[in-house]
């Protein structure tokens, strides 16, 4: 589904990822940790096309998409919810579906987003910006999903939202990596989370990646503490 060689890019002429390898299956779950300022998020927005690859290559079912623009990318099928959600707050819930879908054409996903997230059915008129982080967190996800991507980036989605949601985000990823071969790469501090939907785990240590870890492997807190360099 991805394969990504020897991966460099960073910021002006400040390098920050150095040389990251790593392939996944079609509805693999592939959980990322590292200490703040590793690169995880500069990972993620590379992988999507938001910051430029200075060396290495992407290729995502099986097409170069190392120079692809943002756009094609998504349409390729890499869907992205950053860090902090990223919903339009002036835009209503079924308007920013509708702005998930806007650049695949054919039937609407709305109806299936829905039937995935029942609680926005009855916020479907609500601006954004009126919606409790967890419900952000929900529509950013329906959102993403409406452009109906086969690789999902999510960065820290359970970042302060209630631990209810934070179970039905996590049955709802479980759910779509089984029906949809959904993949999806999860940079996440919840290590419950992570070890609830992650297949394997690799560790990022200053911009590339030092170890893979199974998620069982979590709850050994001196492994974990070793792998992250503490
Ligand atoms: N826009 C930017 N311009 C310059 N440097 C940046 C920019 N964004 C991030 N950095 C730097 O790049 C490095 C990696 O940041 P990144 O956000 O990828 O880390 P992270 O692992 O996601 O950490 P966090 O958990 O804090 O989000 C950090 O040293 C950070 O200061």
């Amino acid at each position: 589904m991805i394969e990504v060689k020897n991966l460099h890019s960073g910021y002006g002429r400040i390098p920050i990822l150095h040389g990251i390898n790593f392939t996944m299956k079609p509805g693999e779950v592939v959980g990322i940790l590292g200490h703040n300022g590793m690169g995880k998020t500069t990972l993620l927005r590379t992988l999507v096309g938001q910051i430029k690859t200075t060396q290495g290559r992407i290729e995502f079912d099986g097409r170069d998409v190392t120079f692809a623009s943002s756009s094609e990318r998504a349409r390729a099928g890499i869907g992205y919810v950053p860090q902090g959600r990223d919903i339009f707050p002036l835009l209503s819930v079924v308007e920013n579906l509708k702005m998930g879908e806007i650049m695949r054409g054919g039937e609407s996903a709305i109806p299936e987003m829905l039937g995935h997230f029942p609680v926005l059915k009855d916020l479907l008129e609500r601006p954004g910006r009126g919606l409790s982080g967890g419900q952000q967190q929900i529509l950013a996800l329906a959102r993403c999903l409406a452009g109906r991507p086969k690789l999902i980036l999510l960065d820290e989605p359970t970042e302060g939202i209630q631990p209810s949601i934070v179970d039905l985000i996590a049955e709802k990823l479980g759910e779509l990596k089984v029906t949809l071969g959904l993949g999806i790469i999860l940079v996440e501090q919840d290590i419950r989370f992570i070890r609830q939907l992650a297949d394997r785990v690799l560790i990022i240590q200053k911009g590339a990646f030092v170890a893979e870890i199974s998620p069982d492997q979590l709850y050994d807190r001196e492994t974990v503490d070793a792998h992250l360099g503490i």
